[in-house]
């Protein structure tokens, strides 16, 4: 593929460092005999050269603007150990099914990352290479990183381990809901759909994405109220609970000041929007790690560049990063509720989360083998139209680490929100004990879902509100890599 003799190397100093412009390639950025060494940082770009634009040249180019090239020849690269700071563009594949697209890997010498931190990857490894005009677009699908660089990071603060020993919950997964309506309430009504909640079962409540500190409800109040009602559902259940307090605020220094004050207040959880950039969720998870706190990311903002095939950083990177950046719970996507998500390709992002060792499988949009190197594991979160009538369809997909969240799913239960929160306490409950007495769920879970509204009423209006309930639409985001039986 490619004209090979331009996509060779000029390894003649003089002609590889007079003054001009030169092929990416010919500087030295594709490699196609480049042996990853395992400790390379690798990256998988999806990317949709212009019309005539040679797709090995166009790999190395990303190669380039992601490491140490400009789009010219500068003498300066002799002052440096630049043919190890090279990125080197090994492999370019056509994407299946795609005329146009191609899959291009390169590998990236650990010494061009700074230890820990995020923001100095994603400064590289998108920086430049999206806005470049020989591409019609580009997608960041797959990262790895070497355990070396791995152990660079904390990782999570909490992990789902010692969350579970902490809330002293076991078995099966943990359930939230996201108070609603997401903006307008005062504090005593937020306090009181919260109490609401937790005291009908859920483990959790949650602030959403845009409640910060409005001048319907100062987010001291906010606080106040929250952990008032937790405190109440706890004394009235026995049962650890929570409510995540968004500490999410326009600069740090507000938001340690928030964390602060939910410490004070005795909250296990705090929680923060993926839109304070990495720096922000590094420094909130080292927060976490010494005062003992859970971290929740909401993922606020990742649709406007995770969902597009084409063009953008595909979810799985993302979640990639929030690992290695530190926090415990991330939103991952639920594949059957209002939002995009096709589900292998979710359930690759769940496995990102919750693997010790992440391998390949390419259906479910994996193409690296990640070794963790001990961090520990976050816990995904399903959240987005999803209600008590999907219950099966929830555990069967993503099994028992996670947050199943279900906001208006709770909250708009025709008897009222504890009614809304014992329906699905008692619709989970249900389908595990079904799962573990050996029923297949998949297929036996209306009928399950049913035998226990018997016996519950509220489980039985949730059914009648929502059990029709489903949102078929094609999903954007999908592998091009099609399950054969044995991984489907
Ligand atoms: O408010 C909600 C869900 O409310 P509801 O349960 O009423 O639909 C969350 O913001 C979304 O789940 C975020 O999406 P994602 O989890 O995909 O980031
Ligand atoms: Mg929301």
């Amino acid at each position: 593929m490619g004209n090979m003799t331009e996509a060779t190397q000029i390894t003649d100093a003089r002609k590889r460092y007079s003054a001009g412009v030169l092929k990416y390639a010919q500087m030295g950025y594709w490699d196609a005999d480049y042996q990853p060494r395992h400790t390379d940082v690798l990256a998988l770009f999806r990317i949709t050269p212009q019309d005539g634009v040679d797709p090995i040249e166009a790999a190395a180019a990303v190669a380039g603007e992601s490491s140490t090239a400009t789009w010219t020849v500068v003498w300066t690269d002799r002052l440096t150990a630049c043919d190890m700071y090279r990125a080197k563009a090994y492999r370019v594949d056509p994407v299946p099914n795609n005329p146009g697209q191609y899959f291009c890997y390169v590998a990236y010498d650990l010494s061009l990352f700074e230890e820990g931190s995020i923001t100095n990857v994603a400064a590289s490894i998108i920086g430049n290479v999206f806005s470049f005009k020989p591409l019609k677009a580009a997608r960041l699908e797959d990262m790895k990183f070497p355990v070396a660089y791995v152990k660079t990071f904390a990782g999570p603060p909490t992990g789902i381990v010692v969350e579970r020993e902490r809330l002293d919950k076991f078995g099966r997964p943990l359930l939230g809901a996201t108070t609603k309506p997401k903006l307008g309430l005062s504090g005593r009504n937020y306090g009181r759909v919260v109490y609401e909640g937790l005291k009908g079962g859920l483990d959790f409540m949650k602030d959403d994405e845009n409640i910060n500190s409005q001048p319907f409800m100062h987010w001291r109040d906010r606080f106040l109220f929250v952990m008032d009602a937790v405190n109440k559902a706890s004394a009235a259940t026995g049962e650890v609970k929570g409510s995540y307090l968004n500490v999410t605020a326009g600069t740090m220094e507000e938001m340690y000041r928030r964390a602060e004050f939910a410490r004070s207040l005795g909250s296990v959880v705090i929680m923060v929007d993926l839109v304070v950039g990495y720096t922000g969720i590094q420094s909130l998870s080292h927060w976490c790690r010494q005062n003992d706190m859970i971290l929740h990311l909401h993922r606020a903002g990742h649709g406007t560049y995770t969902r597009q095939k084409t063009h953008g950083v595909s979810f799985r990177v993302i979640a990639k990063w929030m690992r290695l950046a530190g926090v415990d719970h991330i939103h991952a996507g639920t594949a059957v509720g209002k939002l995009e998500g096709d589900p292998l390709t979710v359930q690759g992002y769940y496995n990102v989360c919750r693997d010790t060792r992440t391998v390949v499988d390419l259906p479910r949009g994996l193409h690296f083998d990640q070794d963790w190197g001990a961090l520990r594991k976050v816990m995904p979160v399903a959240s987005g139209g999803i209600h008590a009538g999907q219950m099966h369809q929830l555990l069967d997909l993503f099994g028992d680490d996670v947050v199943l969240q279900f906001g208006g799913g709770t909250i708009g239960h025709p008897q009222g929100i504890q009614a809304g929160a014992t329906a699905n306490r008692v619709a989970l409950e249900a389908m595990v004990l079904a799962r573990n007495e050996g029923r297949d769920i998949r297929a036996e879970g209306p009928e399950i879902l049913r035998e226990a509204a018997r016996w519950c009423t509220p489980l039985a209006a949730a059914l009648q509100t929502w059990g029709e309930v489903s949102f078929d639409y094609a999903p954007t985001d999908t592998s091009d890599y099609l399950p054969t039986a044995s991984v489907a």
